[in-house]
């Protein structure tokens, strides 16, 4: 009978917040000031934009400056293998093992959640080196399970889905899954079958509040 093996530890949190702040763009340079301080690997500052502010209202706190606190914080000059490794390659092994993830990068228009999610052939994202991962665990895994791994590409745009492996499928409708019994939709998801089903399902969350012109 199909049983879900318990991972081998057990993770007190099951949710992180990762923040990763892209490296400014040209036209962002010559434009704007960089106000991201990212100060160690949990904290950021966003400094006040407003220059003239002196010595005596950044005292009296009176400035804009804020600042954040994350599970971790990723600076410019960061890869995405870099946040790949620290935040999501644990995550991964559990779904070899019949657990489901989920890993969404949320954030206003060009910001970077392509690049993170999907990135570039210098810089994979964390779906393709998820995938990769997946592959190695599997075939390293010594048990006598057979596993099958299917994968889903989808876009929602104006509530309107579309397949994105399959261009000449047209509109989506949004649909139960009869396994998971949940609506699908809005999803890039991969699905590892094995004596147990587990899903991980990346999403990316677009806002649109464009950064800059
Ligand atoms: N870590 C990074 N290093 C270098 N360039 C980056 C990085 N992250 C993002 N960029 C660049 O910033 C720009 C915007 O990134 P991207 O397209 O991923 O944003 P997005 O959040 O997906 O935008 P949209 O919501 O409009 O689709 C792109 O030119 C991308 O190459």
């Amino acid at each position: 009978m199909p049983s879900i093996r318990a991972p081998s530890s057990k993770q007190i949190t099951t949710l992180s917040v990762v923040v990763k702040c892209r490296p400014l763009t040209g036209k962002e340079r010559q434009r704007s000031r960089d106000i991201v301080r990212v100060i160690d690997d949990k904290e950021v500052i966003i400094l006040d934009p407003d220059l003239s502010k002196d010595y005596l209202e950044r005292v009296q706190n009176r400035t804009k400056e804020k600042k954040y606190h994350f599970d971790y914080a990723f600076g410019p000059d960061s890869t995405n293998f870099d946040v790949y490794k620290t935040s999501i390659s644990s995550k991964i092994a559990g779904v070899i093992q019949g657990l489901n993830a989920t890993v969404f990068a949320y954030g206003s228009t060009g910001s970077g959640k392509t690049y993170t999610m999907v990135g570039t052939q210098h810089d994979p994202g964390l779906m393709v080196l998820s995938l990769h991962t997946i592959f190695d665990l599997i075939k390293l895994d010594d048990s006598s399970d057979d596993f099958e791994v299917t994968c889903s590409y989808l876009e929602v745009y104006n509530e309107v889905i579309y397949d994105l492996l399959e261009k000449s499928s047209g509109h989506l409708e949004l649909r139960e899954d009869p396994e998971q019994g949940t609506i699908v939709a809005g999803i890039r998801s991969i699905k590892v079958h094995s004596q147990t089903s587990s899903m991980i399902m990346f999403g990316i969350i677009g806002v649109s509040m464009p950064l800059s012109e």
